[in-house]
This record gives structure tokens, sequence and C-alpha cells, in this order.
């Protein structure tokens, strides 16, 4: 296996074209990541496709289940809609943790696939019908109307275009947006990975590295073709993923309440001739993952809930509050070629300096409204104000987030 480390020095190795950041797709070059025969000696890219699933990949490969030089069957799997080229995709600076090009990959880079290499889209994007039980309530109650566009039955069905796009990140510029020094990065990349990737150390020719670690969804309702155009109006929600709320409804913090929210004024955008954006990022817990969010929320629960000390527990556990990092989060919203958004359903001042950092307008901060937070998740929610989340209400002082507590555990009752 380790004879197939290729080295820039070794005879044969002369990766494929890549200058990041190009208006012509062929001049930027495909990404190559694979270490297939066929590409290991041209291979432009670190890491593996697919994101954290290249680790299944591997168990599969492991157990003969799946050969080893796979090559992907890509007929009809073309995106469902057109996602135009903007100006954005070739400032270098703009998009650095997504490839521009990654949907298009089997049309621009057709010849080379046909070639034998191994070159994969990074972004898919389709079509599909949607029944959420809150937002089929709204229509049941006529509070959204049925239109046949968007909110397609009285059963509340709804049509959504999505895109999924796996992280592919251009070294160089991921090192200057988080304004810290490329090989010192690298180092730490490889050296948190248990050095799972060595080339971030030994190929420093190689800039594009594919790290294993989720990407993001975008939900968009309403007219794809007008997203670009500053002269609709767009509603975004930016959202990260909390699988207990999201999916399993805990009433711990405001997570789904605010997503179906965001959805419900999406989706009304859509209907007064607007877009209406969700785009769901995969950083559970604040990127800090669900162990440690559950370490702290049994810390939480038995030292006494409080808004006060919300933070401080989790800086405890993980060493910090927060690890989303929300500097590299408006690419996708340039890759959509964004330039204002009309309403921003979030109360994150993280997200929002982000967003204005990459000279993304924001006309309107919209909070969650009162009634769609839980009880118990009030102590977040103080906790985050204080914090510097946008309110339109009072900023809790001291006294008021000592005041702030949610249920406790009897530990006898577990
Ligand atoms: N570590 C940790 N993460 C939490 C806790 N509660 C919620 N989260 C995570 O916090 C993140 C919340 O993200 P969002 O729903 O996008 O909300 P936000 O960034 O706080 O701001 P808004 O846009 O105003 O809702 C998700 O990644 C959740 O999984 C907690 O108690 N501990
Ligand atoms: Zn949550």
């Amino acid at each position: 296996m380790m004879g197939k480390l290729a080295h820039p020095n070794q005879p044969g190795v002369k990766p494929y074209t890549m200058n990041w950041g190009d208006a012509d797709p062929q001049v930027r070059g495909p990404i190559v990541v694979s270490r297939h025969p066929s590409s290991i000696n041209i291979r432009n890219a670190l890491g593996a496709y697919g994101g954290p699933y290249s680790v299944y990949r591997a168990l599969a490969v492991a157990m003969e289940e799946l050969a080893e030089d796979h090559r992907p069957n890509f007929d009809h799997t073309q995106p469902v809609i057109n996602i135009p080229q903007q100006p954005q995709w070739s400032d270098p600076t703009k998009i650095v943790s997504m490839d521009p090009f990654g949907h298009l990959t089997s049309q621009y880079y057709e010849k080379e696939i046909d070639r034998g290499l191994d070159i994969r889209p990074t972004i898919a994007i389709t079509r599909a019908h949607m029944l959420v039980p809150e937002i089929q309530a709204e229509v049941k109650s006529g509070t959204l109307p049925v239109d046949g566009k968007v909110v397609m039955t009285d059963d509340g069905e709804l049509n959504v275009h999505k895109a999924a796009i796996d992280p592919v990140w251009y070294l160089p510029g991921i090192a200057c947006r988080l304004n810290v020094e490329e090989d010192f990065l690298r180092r730490c990349l490889f050296e948190s990975t248990g050095g799972m990737y060595p080339e971030l150390i030994t190929r420093p020719d190689i800039k594009v590295f594919l790290p294993p670690i989720g990407g993001l969804t975008v939900y968009i309702f309403g007219n794809h073709e007008l997203i670009s155009d500053s002269n609709t109006r767009l509603t975004v929600r930016v959202h990260d993923e909390c699988n207990g709320s999201d999916v399993f409804c805990s009433d711990i913090c405001t997570c789904r309440p605010y997503l179906i929210y965001g959805m419900i004024e999406a989706i009304k955008e859509a209907q007064n001739g607007g877009v209406g954006l969700i785009i769901y990022f995969r950083k559970e817990g604040r990127a800090l993952g669900e162990v440690t969010k559950y370490l702290v929320y049994n810390a939480r629960k038995r030292e006494g809930d409080s808004a006060s000390k919300y933070f401080e527990r989790t800086e405890n556990v993980a060493g910090v509050k927060d690890m989303r990092f929300q500097g590299l989060m408006p690419d996708v919203l340039h890759w959509l070629g964004i330039t204002k958004i009309d309403r921003f359903m979030s109360m994150s001042n993280m997200k929002h300096d982000a967003i204005i950092d990459a000279g993304i307008q924001i006309l309107e901060r919209v909070p969650i409204p009162d009634e769609l937070i839980p009880a118990d998740s009030k102590v977040e929610i103080d906790a985050k104000i204080a914090a510097g989340y946008f309110t339109n209400g009072r900023i809790p002082d001291a006294e008021d987030l000592s005041r702030t507590v949610g249920r406790g555990w009897d530990d006898s009752q577990s």
C-alpha cells in the first residue's frame, strides 16, 4: 500500500492543471482526488470524494463488496435545474470551501472521464416533494394558501429543488479566510485527524483538500432562476444541524422551531414571487459533535441549568463554545450569485457578520417569535442574546441570566 504514496519528485508524478478561481472550467481543471491507477500520478487534490462516506467506501472495498477501481456511471444524473455560472465563481477570494463547478463535472470534464480519469461531482441537484407536519397544519388552517407551485395540494405537499454539496477546500483560500498560515493549517489538519492525510505535509504542491466532513444542502422554494436577481426578494435561513431537535423534536433548544419558521417564511416569500432558501449545514452541536453536546447537557442538568452558566459549561468540556467558523459559510451564497438577502431568518451575530464580511447585504433580521420558543430552551436563547445574538427585545443582564433556568434533573429518575 505504502508504495502507492506519490511524491512530487517521483518520476511520473505530474498533477493535473489546477488554477483555482479561473472562470474557464478547462483552465481551472477538474478536481482529481482519486488514487485509482489512472489518476494517482496526476492527482491535484488530497483527501477523498464523499466526505465522511469515504470511510464507508473503504469498508466496502475491504469487505470486497466494492471494486477498488469502481467507476460510477453518471448517465441521467445531471442537475434538474441550471445554477448558472456567476462572476463569484471566478473570484478566488469568494469561494474557497466548495467547487463551484462541482455539479457540472460530467459535462465539463467528459473527455477526461472518457479517458479513464475518476472525476466525480461534488454537487448534485434534484427536486423533491415534502410533507412537513407543522406546514401541513398551516395549510389545513388556511394560513398558507395552496398555490399549485410551491404548496401543491390541500395536504400541504411542498415542491422544492435541492442541492447537496460536499466540501472542497482550496487550502490557501481557507487559510486566508481563517487568517492563519497555510503551512500551519496543513500541519493542524494532519495532526488533529490522527495523521490521516500525510500528504497535507508531504505534498505542499497540492492545494485542494476534500476533507472527511459533512457538507450542506440547499433547499430552494420558488423560481430558482431568480435567486441571483437582486431585484427579487429573498428570504434565507442558514441552519446548522441539530439532530436531536431537527429530527427528534427535543425541546432543549429552538432549532426545529426556527427551522420550520424559516421554511414557512421562505414558502411565503416564494408565493409572493420571491425566492426562499434553507441552507442546512452538517455542523452538529456547533460542530463540536453530538457526544460533546450530550456531555454538556448532563453537566447543565446536574449542576442546575441557568443561562448565566450556559456557554461556560460547553467550554469546560470542549475548550471552546463553538467550532462552526461561519467565515466559510457564505461561499454557498456566492455560488448561488446572491448579493443581498431581504429577510435573514436568524439571530446569530456570527452568521450575520460572516455574510456582511463576504460583501452580501442583509436588509432585515428576523428573530424566532417568542411563542415558538419551548420553555426548556429559554436558557439557551437568553444566553445567546446576552452573548450578542440579535433581538428586537431587551438584552438580558447578569441577573436575568441567573434567573433564566431550565428543567432540573433528579438522577434517581434516570
Ligand atoms: N454544543 C452544543 N451545541 C448545541 C446546543 N444546543 C444547540 N446546539 C447546536 O447549535 C447549533 C445551532 O445552530 P442554528 O440552529 O443554526 O442556530 P444558531 O447558529 O444558534 O443561531 P440562529 O440562526 O439564531 O438560530 C447547531 O449546530 C446545534 O446542534 C448545546 O447545548 N450544545
Ligand atoms: Zn438544537
